[in-house]
This record gives structure tokens, sequence and C-alpha cells, in this order.
């Protein structure tokens, strides 16, 4: 996989407008050099001995590369829908309601990268695998890279209509992704209590043999959507893209509802 890494050299920053003493009339070159000489040597060392707060955080660090390049789709010909949720809102299982009824390819991201992470051949399986049970974000290149080889596999068949299930989960890659691979045309957002997420992702943790369905990790896996899922959620919102969904109902209701939702943008026959 064409994956770059880089390494986070910015976690200091440097607070401005304080050189010099009030009043002091010119500057003090030697001062200053010395000063900017100790800042240099104190964040050299800082970042060398720092370590991340979970120490099993892996410190690979994706810088994101949005520089303007032509995406590898034109959403002339290809269309993506974002699906979003909370963990267990029902993405998946309302996704494979939609790709049974309307023939769209369904790509979920935590599936790529479960499949990624179960690779022999992967070299981010540990990566993935610790992300995954912490309830973090995995580097944005890694998965849009997984999801760009999956679409051109699909394109190349000719299927050209996608659900795009759990992604972006962070604004990096919403930008990313609609920056290098294709502009999506409006974002299905599953809105859900915690307290019914729980319950369900509780007792699929019964049968999924899923690392993070566990309280605990499902926990830290909330407080991620909220912290940084839901910005991409106000994202979209803002650029009125967003169709929001309640699916605390049964699982054929709230299918009613996201058929209902979608059928002025998608012509969908909601008698289907
Ligand atoms: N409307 C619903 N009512 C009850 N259970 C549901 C509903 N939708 C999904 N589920 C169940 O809840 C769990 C999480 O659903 P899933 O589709 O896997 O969520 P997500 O993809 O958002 O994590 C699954 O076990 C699924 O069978
Ligand atoms: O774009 C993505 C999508 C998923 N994940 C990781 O995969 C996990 C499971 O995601 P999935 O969508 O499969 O499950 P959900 O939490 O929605 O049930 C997340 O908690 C993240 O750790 C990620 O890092 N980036």
């Amino acid at each position: 996989m064409g994956v770059r890494f880089g390494f986070k050299t910015n976690r200091f920053y440097s607070s401005s407008g304080s050189s010099g003493s009030p009043g002091s009339g010119k500057p003090n070159h030697f001062r200053i050099l010395l000063v900017l000489g100790t800042l240099a040597i104190g964040t050299t060392i800082y970042n060398t001995v720092s370590s991340p707060s979970t120490s099993k955080m892996p410190t690979a660090f994706v810088e994101p590369d949005l520089q303007a390049k032509k995406p590898a789709f034109s959403s002339d010909q290809v269309s993506v829908i974002f699906v979003l949720g909370g963990p267990g809102s029902g993405k998946g299982t309302q996704c494979a309601n939609l790709v049974k009824d309307y023939g769209f390819v369904h790509l979920s991201a935590g599936d790529l990268l479960r499949a990624e992470q179960n690779n022999p051949n992967s070299k981010y399986g540990e990566l993935i695998k610790t992300c995954i049970k912490e309830g973090t974000i995995v580097p944005q290149e890694i998965t849009i890279n997984l999801l760009q080889q999956a679409m051109e596999k699909e394109v190349t068949k000719g299927n050209l209509r996608f659900l795009i299930d759990g992604f972006p989960r962070k604004m990096d890659q919403a930008l990313t992704f609609e920056n290098q691979i294709v502009k999506s045309s409006l974002v299905l957002f599953f809105q859900c209590p915690e307290s019914v997420m729980l319950t369900r992702l509780l007792k699929r943790g019964e049968t999924s043999g899923r690392s993070d369905d566990n309280v605990e990790s499902i926990k830290k896996r909330f407080k991620t959507f909220v912290e940084t899922s839901m910005p991409v959620v106000e994202y979209y919102g803002k650029q009125n893209k967003v169709i929001q969904v309640n699916c605390e109902d049964a699982v054929d209701k709230v299918y009613a509802n996201v058929k209902f939702a979608l059928k002025d943008k998608l012509n969908i026959d909601t008698n289907k």
C-alpha cells in the first residue's frame, strides 16, 4: 500500500509576542538567539523523551495531504453517500437493507480495517488493532487507501453507487477523501441515544467476537464519536447535505424512515 507516514514534530506550540522586555529599546540579538536555541534544544528533548498518553499507542502520524489534486473519481460518474451515526446506531444493518433493495455497493470502513488488521502481510495490523480496541481513529491515509482500493475494484465492474459506512469519522478524513477520491453527494445520519446503542452493542458483543464490543471500549468509542465525529456531521449539516433519521425503533420501522428520507434525493420508490 502506498501509505505515507511522517512523525509528529509539532507537539510544542510557542506562544507569540513575548520577546523582549517591555519598554526596552534595541532587541538584544544575543539573548534572542540564546532563547531560540534553548527552545529548539528543549523541543528536541521533549519530543525525544515524551511518550503518548497510552504507552501502547503507536507514534506514527500521518500528515494530512490537503493539496489540491484531481480526485480519483468524478462525482458525475461515481456517487457516494456517507452513512454516519454512533457506534451501534444501526448503520451496517440499514446499509444491508439498501444494498438488497437498491443495489448500492456497501463499504464499511470498520470492516475494511478489520480485514487489514487480520491480513498477516499488513504492516498496519498492530496499529489498527490498538486503535479499534481504544476506540480511536486509525490514521486517515490507511483507511482512505483501503476505501480507494475497494472502490476501484467496484468501479471497474461498473458499480458506481456507494454507501460508505462509518466514514468519515474525523474532519481530516472528510477533507482528504473529498479532495483526493470523490465528493460525497449526501450524508445519512443515524440519530440514537447512547443508552440504546449501549444495549445493542453489548448484545452484539455476545456473538460478534469484536474486541471493541465491551463496556470499556464502548465508552471510549462514544467519547470519540461525540468529540471527533460529530463535528464532521455538523460540517456537512452546514452544507445542507445531512439527512437525519431516528433509529431507536425496530429495524423495519427505521428502514421505512430511511427510504422515506432518501426518496427525494434518489428517486427511490418507497413502496419497494
Ligand atoms: N433498529 C434496531 N433495533 C434493534 N436492534 C438493532 C437495530 N438496528 C441494528 N440493531 C442491532 O444492533 C447491533 C448494532 O447494529 P449495527 O448495524 O451493527 O450498527 P453499527 O453498524 O452502527 O455499529 C446489531 O447487533 C444489530 O443487529
Ligand atoms: O474511518 C474509520 C472507521 C472506523 N475506524 C475504527 O474502527 C472502529 C470500528 O468502526 P465500525 O464502523 O466498524 O464500528 P461502529 O463503532 O460504528 O460500530 C472505530 O471505533 C475506529 O477505531 C477508524 O479508525 N476509522
